[in-house]
């Protein structure tokens, strides 16, 4: 006797299994129906999820999308418009949903201050998150300004340091190399014979020539940063079979040096001369500081900085008035912190919104208008920098992983204005207009810049 049971709509016999072909696409629908309820269950638990975490964490912030979080409500090329209206609404630290992470802001000087600055907090809170950009196009972050943050990474930052510092604040190698190449710019543009002339195409050549960092290495005379990372390269040994500072690291620090400094200090240095074309009483007044204190027979030196407080300031105010650096590289908590009462999770990115902090009327009172004088005590001294106002002022970023080349920025800044001030007045072009020096109004992106424009550098 031949045993059957029954299957669906098909039979099984001894030995033998017969579907007839509704029973197959009753079972096919029956799947993609299952499918479809596991989507959605996935999709509700995720929301659930996202949103008990959000009232565990009970930090302030947009609300965002189910899934998606504020993904779609940032302007891209503009983080830092959105970054301060939802600041503004929100207040000084946010959390922002981007899809599965975790993005903190952070946008007041003494929160700033306490995250990337203070015990207990500095350790966790100085990592750079792992991106596309720093793997794919950084070279997988072999230098500083990607670098994990770790034992290797403070060791290669330290010899930065080191490297940068012969050209630093008060180092006679930076004031000769610099002298040479200011002495170059001052020549083309005495040849101009006070021709309209856009400054971006004269400030990028001669800055980058500044660097003057790519030059072959002679043992015994270091001139820059590369010829100190081949010499330390030389003197360490090796350590079993990791070489300590590999070719890849020198390239990652030449790379750091390209991408953190040229643009960075171009940019500043061409929103300065834009802010000074509006505002020519402070070139008036800082002509007469360099006459006073420098004269006009030898060219302006780093020492004479400390007796030059109105330059300091103006290069102060507009580093704060433009600040064309509006947020700094994001940084990644390593573990789960709590600061003012609210948990960062580990893996979170949190970031420093430097645009907010600068205009803060809060803080500065006129945020949008160009004064130097705001860094300046009764007696036209500069503010002592642990003055609060000194302290708001956050253009470098602040802690552990502040810009490695603050000194070296600040020193060119002052070189290149004094200097040219000495030789010449900076007027408005003969043909056409200036752009705005109002910031909000600048070309986007991660620097901002101007529109370019022209102007004159007419002789005294
Ligand atoms: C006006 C010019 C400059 C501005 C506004 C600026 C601003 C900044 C800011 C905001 C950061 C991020 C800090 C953080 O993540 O917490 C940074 C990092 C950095 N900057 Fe600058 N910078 C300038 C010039 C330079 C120059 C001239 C160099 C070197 C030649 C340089 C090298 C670096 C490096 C290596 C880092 C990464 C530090 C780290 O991750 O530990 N910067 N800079």
């Amino acid at each position: 006797m031949k045993s059957t049971t029954k299957l669906c709509q098909g039979y099984i016999t001894a030995g033998h299994v017969y579907l007839n072909s509704n029973c197959c696409k009753q079972s096919d629908r029956d799947i993609k129906m299952l499918a479809v309820w596991l989507a959605v269950i996935a999709v509700f638990l995720f929301v659930l999820y996202s949103y008990i975490t959000s009232l565990k964490n009970l930090t302030r912030g947009p609300s965002g999308w189910p899934v998606f979080g504020c993904l779609f409500q940032l302007e891209p090329s503009r983080l830092h418009f959105s970054f301060d209206r939802w600041a503004k609404k929100y207040g000084p630290l946010i959390l922002c949903k981007m899809a599965a992470t975790n993005l903190f802001v952070i946008s007041c000087p003494r929160l700033i201050k306490k995250a990337f600055a203070e015990k207990g907090y500095s350790d966790i809170l100085n990592d750079r998150p792992d991106t596309f950009f720093a793997k794919y196009i950084m070279d997988d972050s072999k230098g500083v300004v990607f670098g994990k943050y770790g034992q290797t990474f403070i060791r290669l930052r330290k010899i930065m340091y080191k490297g940068l510092n012969l050209y630093g604040e008060g180092v006679q190698h930076f004031e000769n190399m610099a002298n040479k190449e200011l002495e170059r710019l001052m020549k083309s543009i005495t040849d101009l014979g006070g021709r309209d002339v856009n400054p971006k195409e004269l400030l990028s050549r001669s800055l980058a020539n500044m660097i003057g960092i790519l030059d072959t290495y002679v043992p015994g005379r270091e001139r820059g940063l590369v010829d100190v990372l081949f010499k330390i390269q030389s003197q360490e040994k090796n350590v079993g079979d990791t070489q300590w500072l590999t070719d890849s690291q020198v390239k990652g620090f030449i790379q750091d040096i390209i991408f953190a400094g040229l643009i960075t200090t171009r940019n500043g240095l061409l929103c300065i001369l834009l802010v000074l074309l509006h505002h020519h009483k402070c070139v008036d007044r800082m002509y007469q500081e360099i006459v006073d204190t420098v004269g006009l027979e030898r060219t302006p030196s780093l020492k004479d900085k400390p007796a030059m407080p109105y330059t300091d300031a103006v290069i102060l105010e507009s580093l704060r008035y433009v600040t064309h650096a509006p947020i700094a590289a994001p940084h990644c908590a390593m573990e789960d912190v709590e600061l003012e009462g609210y948990t960062i999770p580990k893996g979170s990115r949190v970031i420093m919104n430097i645009w907010t902090v600068h205009h803060d009327p809060a803080i500065w009172g006129d945020p949008w208008i160009f004064r130097p004088e705001r860094f300046l005590d009764d007696n036209g001294e500069l503010l002592p920098a642990e003055h609060t106002m000194r302290q708001s002022l956050v253009t470098f970023g602040s802690g552990k992983r502040v810009c490695v080349g603050e000194n070296l920025a600040k020193s060119r800044l002052f070189l290149y204005l004094t200097t040219l001030i000495q030789k010449f007045d900076l007027r408005l072009p003969k043909e056409g207009t200036v752009p705005s020096d109002d910031s909000r109004t600048f070309l986007p992106g991660a620097v901002l810049r101007p529109q370019d424009f022209k102007m004159r550098f007419r002789v005294r």
